[in-house]
């Protein structure tokens, strides 16, 4: 059956313009000149979209998107008078699903109405069918959480997604604002166009136009080839402005003409192209106060935040930890072909929920991985996740029952012989993530070898026990590490890896027991540290 539109505008010439574009995209439609025209014909017949002048002689289009989003789904979008950019975002917020300016450009106005049309697809076959929609699927398979906060989160995901607004994704680090703005566009209209992510605290200063907007070849030094930007390879797609409080104030500037005008120009290049592209932003820094103290243009911010899209801490949401927990130990265990997904005990399932993530869910995430490398077996009790005892009275209760039963179930003869010195574990796991317990190898041999790497002076004695490589080295020998602790610590791991490796001829069950850790700690601090398995 052919869809239908209703067409409101009170210039006739118009109305036929679109009337025209329509039937060629064979599709059905009615004319309204007035508002009341309009709600009229809406409430007596049954139309797939809207199509209406904000202007009209007795009253305003916002009124219209107010009547149709109060009774139903159905996609309006808004013609607007050339520089009313206000009205414009005001209709968003109202509920429009887009814009477009006049004078009217025919090919973006047919991109509005395919986009529209893919939408009441989308609807007809989720009221069509009893079972679950793959758009249900693809959000429960990503999003993980079924709190009461999260099932909000979800209804409301599915509702931006329809809509082509600018949305602005705040919350705090690691609460998931990537996983919803792919979300946002993997169950839009424009999911077959590319999602584009962009860390805009990461792009040099200097490089920044060329890299949103591109460069022609010989525009300077160094354009060897005509580049492409972010801009046009977001191209019918969603261009993410990732940590978009980072973005210094003159690319603001420029950013801001190129999201209103929805064109681009190249460096070097003499012409405009159009972009059409939808604008997803991200920061977890306060950037409202950031416009209040000058350091983001108020302008730019009024531009992207038309519809702001708050996510959750984890502390807000507890109930999701076990859920998000056996969800990541599934996702680790596959990504590093572990036999069995890893399990945890009761007692270290109510650690997790008593834990204050200030990372949220990727430090959750984090936490579960190291316990991995620490655990050994897949059991993972709370000694191995690495986090500080709790007070008496925030203490979760010991399941000593259940706990020993997901023990016996998982454990292996290794580690049943290995238990008798669980109780020193804890503790030496809490000094420094990364560490390991046994120390059997040869370290002064693998020292040497690494220390021209380094900044740091070798202690002048063999250290092979404990106490000895726990010490610190004297402090007048130490110079400082140019490239910064971790920077340093890395590349000490690293070094250590391989030469590991070099000596057992890449065998890494060899290796990690001459570096007195697990296989699967080698392999987890390997991926880590980007060391080639060949
Ligand atoms: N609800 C969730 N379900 C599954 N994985 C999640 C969820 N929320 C976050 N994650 C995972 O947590 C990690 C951090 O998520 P993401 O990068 O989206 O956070 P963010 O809010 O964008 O962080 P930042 O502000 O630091 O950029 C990722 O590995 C992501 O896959």
């Amino acid at each position: 059956m052919a869809a239908t539109a209703l067409v409101v505008d009170d210039e006739v010439d118009l109305c036929r313009l679109m009337q025209i574009t329509l039937t060629k995209m064979g599709i059905k439609s009615d004319v309204a000149y007035t508002l009341s025209q309009a709600k009229s014909y809406w409430d007596d017949n049954d139309y797939d979209f809207c199509l209406t002048d904000l202007k009209l002689p007795d009253g305003s289009g916002l009124d219209l998107v107010k009547h149709i989003n109060r009774h139903s789904d159905t996609p309006v979008a808004v013609i607007t008078a050339h520089g009313s950019m206000d009205l414009a975002i005001e209709a968003l917020k109202l509920g429009a699903f887009d814009f477009v300016n006049k004078p009217l450009e025919l090919p973006r106005l047919r991109q509005l109405v395919e986009n529209a049309l893919k939408v009441v697809q989308q609807d007809n076959a989720t009221q069509t069918s009893d079972e679950r929609t793959p758009e249900q699927d693809l959000l429960d398979s990503r999003l993980i959480g079924d709190s009461t906060v999260m099932q909000a989160l979800k209804k409301t995901i599915v509702k931006l997604a329809r809509s082509q607004a600018p949305v602005f994704l705040s919350g705090a680090s690691g609460t998931g604002k990537e996983v919803v703005a792919r979300l946002i566009h993997d169950l839009s209209p424009r999911r077959d166009g590319s999602f584009v992510p962009v860390n805009c605290g990461a792009i040099p200063s200097e490089l920044m136009e060329s890299e949103f907007f591109g460069h022609k070849k010989g525009s300077f030094t160094g354009a060897v080839t005509d580049k492409q930007g972010l801009f046009q390879q977001a191209n019918g797609g969603t261009l993410f402005l990732d940590e978009v409080a980072d973005l210094p104030l003159a690319m603001q500037v420029k950013l801001l003409r190129a999201i209103q005008e929805k064109t681009v120009r190249a460096i070097g290049d003499t012409k405009e192209t159009p972009v059409d592209i939808r604008i997803l932003s991200a920061t977890h820094k306060d950037l409202n106060n950031l416009v209040k103290c000058g350091d983001f243009r108020q302008d730019l911010y009024y531009r992207i935040n038309v519809i702001e899209l708050k996510l959750p801490t984890l502390k807000a949401r507890r109930d999701d930890i076990p859920v998000l927990s056996e969800y990541f130990l599934a996702q680790i265990a596959s990504e590093w072909q572990l036999d069995l997904p890893p399990q945890l005990t009761d007692t270290a399932r109510q650690r997790l929920q008593a834990h204050e993530f200030s990372g949220n869910v990727r430090e959750l995430r984090n936490i579960l991985e190291r316990a991995i490398t620490l655990a050994e077996t897949s059991v993972i009790d709370s000694e191995h996740l690495g986090l500080p005892p709790l007070s008496d009275d925030t203490a979760p209760q010991h399941n000593t029952e259940s706990d020993a039963a997901v023990r016996d179930s998982r454990q292996s003869p290794v580690m049943a012989s290995d238990q008798a010195h669980n109780s020193t574990r804890y503790t030496t796991s809490n000094l420094h993530p990364y560490r390991t317990h046994n120390q059997q190898y040869n370290i002064s041999a693998i020292q040497a070898s690494s220390a021209h790497a380094t900044h740091i002076k070798q202690p002048s004695s063999s250290h092979n026990d404990d106490n000895q490589r726990s010490s610190s080295p004297d402090r007048s020998e130490v110079a400082l590490p140019k490239q910064g602790l971790e920077a340093y610590l890395q590349e000490q791991e690293k070094q250590l890896i391989i030469q590991a490796l070099e000596e057992t001829e890449g065998n890494k069950t060899q290796a990690a027991e001459l570096l007195g850790t697990t296989f699967r700690s080698l392999r987890y601090r390997m991926k880590k540290l980007e060391i080639d398995e060949d």
